[in-house]
């Protein structure tokens, strides 16, 4: 099950953000190439899980930005990209994203009240993009049916639960100075 996805996992260097070492992958950085057939193998086992009952795709710059398009191509469903960017249009919702080494802005545009919406995103970690991103949509009055995020660092999926939102994660790893381990992949028994 999401053998490329694995692979590719294990190939993946480490660097320091200050004190966080942070795994370098296709997926979460498009780095050094992102290949179709991770692309594809990914969204497959995204519509197994999330089908194609909902209106909208929602993702996060930048990196969610190859998922959503490759979902968006499969299902003929659009997608809209919460950004890092203000543009101070009508209905733009600010929200305050931190993560394990950075803090900024997101701005979210496009989504609409009562539409029923897929969130996708290439990596939790600390869980701070979600916890300021799921509540906001919803205030917005958007349903999430589903969030699938690909790649599961660390404790923020449990937090998030605890909150009371169900991430969906395809694979969930350790990362520490020698690389990356693979703890558990959806749909496999451990
Ligand atoms: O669970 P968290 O600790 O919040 O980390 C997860 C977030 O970190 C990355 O985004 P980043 O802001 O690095 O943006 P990028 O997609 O531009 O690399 C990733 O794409 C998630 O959105
Ligand atoms: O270690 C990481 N690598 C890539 N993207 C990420 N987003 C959160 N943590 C990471």
């Amino acid at each position: 099950m999401l053998e490329v996805l694995q692979e590719s996992l294990r190939k993946a260097p480490i660097v320091n953000r200050g004190e966080y070492p942070y795994f370098i992958h296709p997926i979460s950085d498009g780095v050094p190439s992102l290949e179709p057939e991770l692309l594809d193998e990914i969204a497959e086992h995204m519509i197994s899980i999330a089908g194609t009952d909902y209106d909208r795709i929602v993702s996060i710059e930048a990196m969610g930005i190859p998922l959503a398009t490759t979902l968006s191509l499969k299902t003929g469903i659009p997608f809209s990209i919460v950004r890092k960017r203000q543009y101070g249009l009508e209905g733009e919702v600010i929200l305050s994203q931190s993560t394990g080494y950075s803090k900024g802005e997101l701005y979210i545009n496009g989504v609409n009240k009562g539409e029923k919406v897929l969130v996708v995103d290439d990596v939790i970690s600390t869980g701070g993009t979600l916890k300021a991103l799921l509540p906001a949509l919803e205030k917005m009055g958007a349903q999430i049916t589903n969030v699938i995020v690909v790649i599961s660092r660390g404790d923020g999926a449990i937090k998030m639960r605890d909150m009371g939102y169900e991430i969906n994660t395809l694979v969930k790893i350790d990362v520490d100075q020698n690389g990356v381990s693979i703890l558990e992949v959806a749909g496999e028994q451990q």
